[in-house]
């Protein structure tokens, strides 16, 4: 282990210096140990904040001073078109956001909160992306540090031990671990080490929006090497400089160790969440895994929970289509998310229906890099052999497949922009009322269209989502709100509720259910504007939900601690921790 990747942080500590350009003099934290204080909306404040105030309020207030101060800089940027501008501003209110969290976790989380809808696109998609690909493996790597790194090819299983018991010692009651190898961060491949910035973000929205102490998440990162020798070959890479040569066995036995050393020191109930692994190891780590540890993975389960959540509550708005059962599926993408939902959605169908696994994958229909999946194929992977149907041709582009199959909703998750063309979407509006429209790639720039091209190209009577955020648009005067299905909806509840049912594994019974209550808290409000999933604003009162739901499940299912269903939203609340309080 070198220092640099083996160290633990202090990553909520006091010992971060600031950074250049990101004065932090006027943040002081009272998140733990000091008098609580009632917290209020920080655009409250006005005029001059005094630096070295320590009053909460007005620290909330001075952070989102400086903070709006650049946002408003990000929006006259790009009304001037100067993209450079604008991804570079970006950066900075990330680096400033992460600086932040590191030294006043409640000031951060509860200007964060206050403003979610405006700051979430900073701390997780798209802007995540861009801190991974250029400032993780630069001034990122510098002062600040923000997680565990593991040296996967030299780390004996006592290794891995001793450097998580030395983060014990700091912080001593870890429940949430998000790990990451860096192969496939969002959509932008594999980034090495400098994936980091993923498990911290998603460990941020454990916070925000599942209320998981800060103090109790455990950002890791496995280094595993990197592909991509512009990256590993960089002045200042900070992980191995060496391609991702393990074999599969190798690879297994880095992250039995590693599950291992995770349970030994917090314990065997601790939630451990996989993600943006690549797909030739994720779906056999998540099979390894899913019975002898409390783990899921994100990319495969979540996204699969929050897409069936979106579905399920766009069955309200699509004209003739009133059951999952009704329509005709065609996903661009046969990964880990893809697969992911398409199993979770034929558990759907069958639950709808009562019809058999293999009726309810008519439905689903997948296309990959080399076209349609069809039981003529080759070689196919075993993930996608369950989609592969007997077919008369196959078709070799998406628009192709899309004009034999005559789709009444095509799910995205290519990784690869501009594949909902106008030629395609133009096909689903002449064949159906309402297509159902998601275009699930991350970051933005891996979208597979845009939320105005969809309302275009559809006449405005599309539903969309996207993976990371679009502006509403207004079309033939109606104003439409394009839905995140991402699977930041679902993960913190489904992490919160584990968390405080004590569950000894996280089930695909629980994403059903947390698909099943996310869809139940879409709004009349919501739909009028063609939205299918709820404001993010109740993203904490919607994960509370769900969590109180998964809580009961593993108390009744026996998976777990002990509890009756009626005290499960207590205990949930019970778990939840709230800036500026005990
Ligand atoms: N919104 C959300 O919550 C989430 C979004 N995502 C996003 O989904 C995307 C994919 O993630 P994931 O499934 O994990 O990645 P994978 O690498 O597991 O899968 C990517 C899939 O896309 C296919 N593909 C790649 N290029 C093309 C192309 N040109 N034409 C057709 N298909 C293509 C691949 O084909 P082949 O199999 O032939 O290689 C593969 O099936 C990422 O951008 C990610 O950010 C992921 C998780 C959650
Ligand atoms: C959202 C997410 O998990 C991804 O894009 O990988
Ligand atoms: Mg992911």
């Amino acid at each position: 282990f070198s220092p640099a990747k083996s160290a633990p942080f202090m990553r909520n500590g006091f010992s971060a210096p600031a950074k250049s350009g990101t004065s932090t003099s006027a943040y002081i934290d009272h998140g733990f140990g000091s008098p609580s204080s009632p917290l209020t909306h920080p655009s409250r404040a006005k005029g001059v904040v005094p630096m070295g105030y320590v009053g909460p309020d007005v620290q909330v207030d001075a952070a989102w001073q400086r903070v709006k101060g650049m946002l408003d800089a990000i929006t006259a940027a790009k009304e001037a078109g100067d993209e450079d501008l604008e991804a570079s501003l970006s950066l900075t209110v990330y680096s400033h956001l992460q600086t932040l969290s590191s030294i006043s976790p409640s000031t951060f989380y509860s200007l964060l909160l206050a403003q979610l809808p405006l700051l979430m696109p900073f701390v997780y998609t798209p802007v995540v992306g861009a801190a991974c690909k250029d400032w993780y493996g630069t001034i990122g790597h510098t002062g600040l540090e923000t997680g565990v790194y593991i040296d996967g090819f030299e780390s004996s299983k006592s290794d891995m031990v001793r450097v998580l018991s030395t983060y014990k010692e700091s912080h001593p009651s870890v429940q949430a671990i998000v790990v990451t190898d860096g192969e496939r961060i969002l959509g932008l491949g594999d980034l090495g080490v400098h994936g980091m910035g993923i498990p911290v973000g998603k460990l941020h929205l454990y916070t925000a929006c599942g209320g998981i102490d800060p103090a109790k998440c455990l950002p890791v990162t496995m280094d595993l090497g990197c592909n991509v020798e512009a990256i590993r070959d960089a002045p200042g890479y900070m992980g191995t400089r060496r391609g991702r040569d393990l074999s599969s066995d190798e690879f297994d036995k880095v992250m039995e160790n590693f599950m291992e050393a995770a349970m030994e020191v917090f314990g065997r109930n601790t939630l451990i969440q996989f993600e943006d692994f690549g797909n030739k190891n994720a779906f056999r780590l998540l099979e390894d895994w899913r019975g002898k540890s409390t783990s899921f993975n994100d990319d495969i389960q979540g996204t699969a929970s929050v897409v069936v959540g979106g579905l399920l509550a766009s069955l309200k708005l699509t004209e003739g289509i009133d059951r999952l059962a009704d329509h005709t599926f065609v996903f661009l993408g046969a990964g880990e998310a893809g697969v992911g939902i398409a199993e979770l959605l034929a558990y759907a169908i069958q639950q709808e229906t009562g019809c058999t696994p293999a009726e309810a994958r008519k439905h689903i229909n997948l296309v990959d890099s080399k076209g349609l999946v069809t039981a003529e194929r080759e070689n196919l992977q075993h993930h996608k052999q369950p989609f592969a149907h007997q077919r008369s041709t196959s078709p070799t582009t998406f628009e192709e497949s899309v004009k034999l199959l005559n789709p009444t909703a095509i799910i995205g998750v290519s990784a690869t922009p501009n594949t909902f063309t106008e030629p395609i979407l133009a096909h689903m509006a002449a064949t159906t009322t309402n297509p159902v429209v998601f275009a699930l790639s991350n970051p933005t720039s891996q979208a597979e269209c845009t939320a105005l091209q969809a309302y275009t190209w559809t006449e405005g009577r599309c539903v969309f989502s996207s993976g990371s955020p679009f502006d509403k648009v207004v079309i033939n005067g109606v104003t439409k709100v394009p839905g995140q299905g991402n699977n930041a909806y679902v993960f913190p509840g489904i992490g919160l509720g584990a968390i405080a049912g004590g569950a000894t594994s996280v089930t695909e019974k629980d994403m059903y259910t947390a698909a099943v209550t996310l869809a139940g808290e879409v709004g009349e409000d919501r739909l009028e504007v063609g939205c299918c999933y709820p404001e993010l604003e109740r993203i904490r009162e919607v994960s509370e939900i769900i969590a109180t739901r998964i809580c009961g499940d593993v108390w009744e299912e026996g998976r777990g601690g002990e509890g009756e269903r009626e005290n499960a939203r207590e205990k949930v609340r019970e778990c939840m921790w709230t800036p500026f309080q005990e």
